[in-house]
């Protein structure tokens, strides 16, 4: 009956020493760094634009990922392709402040999705910024062209990098999807 004790044990051990690499994009100011460091140390860090990456190892809930901040500048979005291979899903990090530049985050975001190393694997997006927010979550959905992407696996969630308000609820999202 059920599983031997060596074959569940060695299903716990594997699946407890899985890390999904995660990578997390947006424009340069979108708050990729102070949600990095939100989430593994529960601090509210002081950051200088990312110039190469950050790389840090979290855990949530049982789930491993190994989380890769790339610099969102204009002149090194260039480089993220070179992070693209076998990663487990994306979260795309979008300032809800800067509405000005919201037809730059769409056109970023859809590159991003159009290439095809990223076929298949969920986006959770966050509208980072809530603090401080200046549209209402339908507009910026619509901004993003969120509704052109429904045959996608695509997660818009509210969130602040100071507050930690809403990291919890895109995670559990993400933990979902990979899963699944
Ligand atoms: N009000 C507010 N400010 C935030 C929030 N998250 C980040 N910031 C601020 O936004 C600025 C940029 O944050 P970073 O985390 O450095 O942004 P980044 O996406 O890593 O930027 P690059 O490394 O240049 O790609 C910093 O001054 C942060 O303190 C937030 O939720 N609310
Ligand atoms: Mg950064």
């Amino acid at each position: 009956m059920g599983m031997s004790i060596s074959k569940l044990l060695g299903n716990l051990f594997s699946s407890s020493n899985k890390k999904f690499k995660i990578l997390m994009l947006g424009l340069d100011g979108a708050g990729k760094t102070s949600l990095l460091y939100k989430m593994k140390l529960n601090q509210n860090v002081m950051t200088v634009p990312t110039i190469g990456f950050n790389m840090e190892t979290l855990q949530y809930k049982n789930v491993k990922f190994n989380v890769w901040d790339i610099g969102g500048q204009d002149k090194i979005r260039i480089l993220w392709k070179h992070y693209y291979p076998c990663a487990s899903a994306i979260i795309f990090v979008v300032d809800s402040s800067d509405v000005e530049r919201l037809s730059v985050a769409k056109y970023t975001l859809f590159q991003v999705l159009n290439e095809q190393e990223t076929f298949g694997i969920p986006v959770l997006i966050f509208a980072n910024k809530i603090d401080v927010c200046q549209i209402a979550f339908n507009d910026l959905s619509g901004q993003l062209g969120l509704h052109e992407l429904q045959n996608r696996k695509i997660h818009l969630q509210q969130c602040c990098a100071i507050t930690g308000e809403g990291m919890f609820e895109g995670f559990d999202w993400l933990n979902q999807q990979l899963k699944n």
